[in-house]
């Protein structure tokens, strides 16, 4: 067999071309996604943003082989979503925490690792390394319901790191923190992102969450869900927490906010 490699590192990461999502309700046809067009490329970090009902979610699902579109394709590595989840090309990280009530905080995340055939040294070493990551080592054989809502979303953070995907995932990992906390997770998040290279795309309702994160910033509106603006941030990929208080980073906020404006119906 060849080794599709190569091949792969010639198409973006994520490509939607004409993509259209209609879902049957029994009140009438929602128009979840019109005509969304975007290019993601290796090592971006992609934020979507817009109101609730503008179709981010479901974009998110798309790329993750979850939902099918009604016209409109999305490629993940230059193959369908489908190919691309078969050959595990991303992790997904929930709005929930999505953490099976019956297994440890380390069974849980050993879980992916156990069906993908990882000897048990290094399910261990992989659990030990992604626990420290989200700074909950020494949690490893708690149970979820033992833990805060906050710590079961970095839990949930951990397994899908520990499956070591080229791609994450992540819709709204961090809405349900408290805003230090959050702060600290960003900042984890953009120092996992820049050892790794890893491509994320994570969904925010927050315009400083998505400026601090983000190489590119997709600003989305609902009805129908379409895509309004796409800023591609001029800032640098080092990013200490002050740079919220910088000029160019007020101004892509501005930016953002505005777009958000224009696409908001008010009702
Ligand atoms: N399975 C489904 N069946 C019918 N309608 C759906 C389904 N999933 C989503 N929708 C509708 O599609 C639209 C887009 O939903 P989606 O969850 O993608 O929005 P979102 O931007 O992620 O919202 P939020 O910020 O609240 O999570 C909404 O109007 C929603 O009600």
């Amino acid at each position: 067999m060849t080794d599709p490699k190569p091949e792969i590192a010639r198409h973006p990461v994520i490509e939607a071309s004409g993509l259209n999502l209609t879902f049957d309700t029994n009140d009438g046809p929602v128009h979840a996604l019109r005509d969304v067009n975007l290019k993601v490329d290796k090592g971006d970090f992609v934020s979507f943003i817009g109101p609730s009902g503008c179709g981010k979610t479901t974009f998110l699902r798309v790329m993750a082989d979850l939902e099918q579109p009604t016209s409109g394709s999305v490629l993940v590595n230059g193959v369908t979503p489908e190919v691309a989840r078969k050959a595990r090309a991303y992790g997904y990280v929930f709005q929930a925490a999505g953490l099976y009530p019956w297994r440890t905080i380390g069974g849980n995340i050993r879980l992916p690792l156990e069906i993908m055939g990882y000897d048990k040294a290094a399910q261990a070493e992989r659990v030990r390394k992604v626990l420290e990551l989200v700074e909950l080592s020494g949690f490893e054989k708690k149970y979820p319901w033992q833990l805060s809502g906050g710590m079961q979303q970095r839990a949930s953070i951990a397994r899908a790191l520990a499956f070591e995907a080229d791609i994450l995932l992540m819709d709204e990992p961090f809405g349900a923190l408290d805003e230090i906390v959050r702060d600290h997770l960003n900042e984890q998040l953009l120092a996992l992102w820049a050892r790794t290279q890893k491509t994320i795309c994570f969904v925010t309702h927050s315009i400083p969450e998505a400026v601090f994160l983000s190489t590119k910033i997709v600003v989305m509106s609902p009805r129908p869900g379409r895509i309004t603006d796409v800023i591609e941030s001029p800032l640098p990929k080092e990013r200490p927490l002050e740079i919220r208080d910088t000029p160019e980073f007020l101004e892509i906020a501005h930016r953002v906010r505005e777009g958000l404006r224009e696409g908001h119906a008010y009702d």
